[in-house]
């Protein structure tokens, strides 16, 4: 993959993770774009099955038009007492252009709603995972480097923080006593599912142009 270029185009308009990109990449010395910086490319439909088909979808879509290598992520929250929901519906959870916070609202609403005739009343209501799918998409090529990562918590009934973005201040990790949303970026980064699926991402390109 011929990453030589000054910038790194990510085809996202999340501001959350677009700070998260910045700051994982700012080693590589390169400006990184998002779709603010392109505003004619429209909004891609998210339609695929997994998180994989979506970030594919949005780097091919996004790579094809500009004629460059594009980066995108598909990420979202699995909650084990809901089978997995909202997974890669996470982001309208609550309804098509929904905010974060209407999101984190109809979280706890759907999880209080099956703790209804428990008579324990306490803050941890479900483990569940953040996954995220990175796909980079080279035009010229045709070809794909794919990575991804997650991390394990509870959500809480009990939100906290003001860091992070999404669901962060409802997923609660028990070893840092804390809420994602009260970890720092680094914090963050060091143990989030985009940190560790940009780790893999980096191996591969450092892999590949060492060959
Ligand atoms: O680290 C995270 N901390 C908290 N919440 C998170 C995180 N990572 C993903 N999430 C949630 C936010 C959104 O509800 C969904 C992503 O949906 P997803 O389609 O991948 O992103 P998006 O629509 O916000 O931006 P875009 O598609 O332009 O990249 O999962
Ligand atoms: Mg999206």
């Amino acid at each position: 993959m011929d990453m030589n270029g000054s910038t790194i185009i990510v085809a996202t308009r999340n501001k959350g993770k677009m700070r998260e990109f910045a700051h994982a990449l700012e080693f590589t010395g390169k400006s990184v774009e998002s779709m603010y910086d392109y505003p004619d490319v429209p909004e891609v439909v998210e339609d695929g099955e997994t998180f994989a088909d979506n970030a594919r979808k949005k780097a091919k879509t996004v790579g094809d038009l500009l004629g460059q290598p594009v980066l995108a992520d598909d990420s979202g929250l699995c909650v084990d007492k809901l089978s997995g929901d909202p997974g890669v519906y996470s982001a309208r959870y609550a309804g098509e252009g929904a905010s974060d916070a209407d999101n984190n609202t109809k979280l706890l609403a759907e999880l209080e709603k099956l703790q209804q005739g428990e008579d324990t009343e306490q803050p941890l209501l479900s483990t569940a995972q953040f996954v995220c799918h990175l796909a980079l998409y080279d035009p010229a090529t045709g070809q794909f480097v794919e990575s991804s990562g997650s991390v394990e918590g509870w959500i809480t009934s009990e939100p906290a923080g003001g860091g992070g973005f999404g669901y962060d201040p409802l997923f609660y990790l028990p070893p840092y006593e804390k809420t994602m949303a009260e970890l720092t970026i680094e914090e963050k980064q060091a143990i989030s599912h985009r940190g560790a699926a940009l780790r893999e991402l980096v191996d591969k390109l450092k892999s590949s142009t060492n060959r």
